[in-house]
């Protein structure tokens, strides 16, 4: 289905160095201390979830990692660069909750605009249209390639969103909550490309989601609560070491254990 430019290769001596690394990662908005002291890491190649309830963190946590939030503190690093660093910008593909796609353009020009940005000029043309029509092709829009995007559903308008960040086939792509308000067949055939593109080309999914039956479709999953990381781990491995069928029973499960450990150090003061 996709035939994507092979990613440039890891550095030598770094070949299974992480996607993503924090060490004790703190974020503070406004007044508020939003994330605390966060360890963690992202592997390379794989779909990475970052589940938790609405308001723990999620999106200030991925817009830590590419680069446009404030006030970071502690160490966090992306492709073996300080997050941030502008040898970043053309090597992470970020999709925003709101799609950013120009209404009054059909779908084909707000694609060859941001194919403009990212390889200008006229020699390029050729390939530039290439690159446009694969990634119209990689979100299933080829039918609408003419529609204007102000005529499109949610769903179609989030799919536009996704192909510009396809387009310059990153090594990491940042998803937030790309399923949002989609109808069950929709968020399967997203599901299915985001493993596509992973096994396809080796690049490091990191999505974030806070219905929980997605979480069985990540191969690794960083579960937040209150901006702390509760669980970081395997979906399959969560589950077993707390005696659950899914991952959700598994999240719940690990909320009561938090709040029973907090009461019991509260009682011991
Ligand atoms: N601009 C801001 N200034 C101050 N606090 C903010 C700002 N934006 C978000 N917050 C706070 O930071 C916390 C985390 O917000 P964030 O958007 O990262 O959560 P989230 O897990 O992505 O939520 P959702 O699933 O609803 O998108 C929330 O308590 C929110 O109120």
């Amino acid at each position: 289905m996709m035939n994507y430019r092979r990613v440039r290769s890891d550095p030598p001596g770094t070949p299974s160095a992480p996607a993503v690394r924090a060490a004790s990662l703190d974020v503070v908005r406004g007044p508020r201390q939003v994330l605390r002291s966060l360890d963690f890491t992202v592997p390379r190649g794989r779909i990475t979830g970052l589940l938790g309830p609405s308001g723990c963190g999620k999106t200030t946590l991925m817009r830590a990692v590419v680069g446009t939030q404030a006030n970071v503190t502690g160490t966090l690093d992306v492709l073996g660069r300080p997050a941030g660093h502008p040898a970043l910008r053309t090597r992470i593909g970020y999709v925003t909750q709101a799609p950013s796609v120009y209404d009054d353009l059909t779908v084909r020009q707000n694609l060859a605009y941001f194919a403009a940005i990212l390889d200008p000029g006229r020699a390029a043309a050729d390939r530039r249209d290439e690159h446009v029509d694969r990634a119209i092709a990689d979100v299933d829009l080829t039918s609408h390639a003419d529609a204007l995007a102000g005529s499109l559903s949610g769903g179609q308008r989030s799919r536009v969103s996704l192909a510009v960040a396809l387009l310059g086939a990153p090594e990491l792509l940042v998803l937030d909550e790309p399923t949002v308000g989609l109808d069950p067949v929709l968020r399967r055939d997203l599901w299915t490309l985001f493993h596509d593109i992973a096994a396809s080309r080796g690049a490091t999914l990191l999505i974030s989601s806070h219905v929980m039956d997605e979480a069985e479709r990540c191969h690794r999953l960083l579960l937040l609560r209150e901006g702390r990381i509760l669980a970081d781990d395997t979906p399959e491995a969560l589950r077993t070491r707390t005696g659950s069928e899914t991952v959700e029973a598994a999240f719940l499960h690990l909320v009561d254990e938090a709040a029973a450990a907090a009461r019991a150090k509260e009682t011991t003061r």
